[in-house]
């Protein structure tokens, strides 16, 4: 199982669980919102939230997704403003949130919610290696819907 270094940035949060797998299936880890008091999301708004956290990777054959919780994007349109967020194996700095609300009802989230989920997954780095043409292929110029297939 890969280590991640974690920093525990604010003593508040020695009083509740680090992020962990919730139960042995569980792919991603959930991430609590780090607040003084309620933050509440009009219709639209969207907010940077603290983690509190500062998780590093290390091994550059990893990456971080923030990920939002299923329930919360459907139920409460709790999602995010980058849509993923991207942690690099480098990062060092404090795990931040970008909660969007993007529903039509006003949302408040409470100090240590769960509001979003981290999956570490692997990456490949690619070299591009530039080429007059490519070998013929079964693909022409087409993208973004051209194969005609629905
Ligand atoms: O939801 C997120 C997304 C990113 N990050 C951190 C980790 C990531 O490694 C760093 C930079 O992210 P990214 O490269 O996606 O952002 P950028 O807008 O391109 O900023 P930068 O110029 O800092 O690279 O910000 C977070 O804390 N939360």
């Amino acid at each position: 199982m890969p280590r991640i270094e974690v920093r525990i940035l604010d003593p508040r949060l020695k009083d509740h669980p680090l992020p962990h797998y919730a139960t042995a299936g569980s792919a991603g880890m959930d991430l609590r919102a780090l607040l003084d008091a309620p933050l509440t999301l009009a219709p639209g708004e969207c907010e940077l939230v603290r983690t509190g956290l500062a998780l590093h990777i290390k091994d550059p054959a990893y990456a971080g997704l923030v990920l939002p919780r299923s329930g919360l994007g459907h139920k409460r349109g709790i999602v995010l403003g980058n849509l993923v967020g991207l942690i690099d194996a480098d990062y060092q700095g404090e795990l931040m949130i970008s909660v969007w609300n993007r529903g039509l009802e006003t949302v408040t989230i409470e100090p240590f919610e769960r509001i979003a989920q981290y999956v570490l997954v692997p990456v490949l780095k690619a070299e591009l290696e530039v080429v007059e043409s490519f070998e013929a292929s079964t693909r022409g110029e087409g993208g973004f819907g051209h194969s005609g297939r629905h």
